[in-house]
């Protein structure tokens, strides 16, 4: 779960981007954040994977508060969850099947292993047949497709994603975002940075509306 209580996130530029934002989503549980350019989305996001840290305020994540944590937590922190970005930050000159590898070699996992879970990663997302294809030769949603494979390739238990549809198609971006609903289903929580609205209601999920680092709304399945 990810909870965050009376966060304010200031930067050096004396810029508030965050303003005592607190909201609570459960384990399994999976919202979008909308709101404005500039209104923060990133921040909240960077601040879950400890990219940033808060100004004021704690963030709890898998249920640890993350005030305390010291830099050599963070790679731990990190494995537990999966970071997916709008530009896919893949490493063009290794294949499909390297990239996806990535954070387990890191992590130090047998190869066996290795093999094994970057093929079920894989066969999620739809390109098990690709993985010794080199990223440039794969369309932008396959490449985006890699990038999801890659975030999820250790089973975390929190899912974030940056406007991960930001250069897709409709078609596409739809099939992006039931894939995200896709692991959800099986207990991942999820939480994604959108500005696509007629995209973001489609799916029916919990909406967070920030407005200049304020939590201007929450929507929930059954509101009106
Ligand atoms: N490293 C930084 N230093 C100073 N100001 C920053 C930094 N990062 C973000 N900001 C400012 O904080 C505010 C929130 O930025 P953030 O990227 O979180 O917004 P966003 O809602 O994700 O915007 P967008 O939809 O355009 O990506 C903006 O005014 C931005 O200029």
């Amino acid at each position: 779960m990810i909870r965050f209580d009376q966060v304010t996130k200031r930067y050096p530029s004396g810029h508030e981007a965050l303003q005592s934002l607190s909201f609570e989503l459960a384990a399994g549980e999976m919202a979008f954040i909308t709101g404005h350019s500039g209104a923060g989305k990133s921040t909240l996001l960077k601040l879950i994977g400890l990219i940033e840290r808060p100004t004021r305020g704690h963030v709890t994540v898998n249920g640890h508060n993350l005030h305390g944590m010291r830099a050599r937590g963070i790679p731990q922190h990190r494995r537990g969850i999966g970071m997916v970005f709008q530009d896919h930050r893949l490493l063009m000159d290794r294949s499909v099947y390297d990239n996806v590898a990535l954070p387990l070699i890191i992590a130090g996992l047998p190869r066996d292993e290795v093999g094994k879970r970057v093929r079920a990663s894989l066969d999620k997302v739809g390109l098990l047949d690709r993985e010794r294809a080199a990223p440039v030769t794969l369309s932008t949603g396959e490449q985006q497709r890699v990038g999801i494979a890659r975030a999820i390739v250790a089973k975390p238990a929190v899912l974030i994603a940056d406007e991960p549809t930001g250069n897709l198609d409709p078609q596409l971006s739809a099939e992006i975002m039931q894939l995200f609903a896709d692991f959800q289903q099986v207990g991942t929580t999820v939480l994604i940075a959108s500005h696509d609205l007629p995209l973001v209601k489609r799916m029916g999920k919990r909406v967070l509306v920030l407005d200049h680092g304020r939590l201007l709304d929450d929507w929930r399945p059954g509101d009106p």
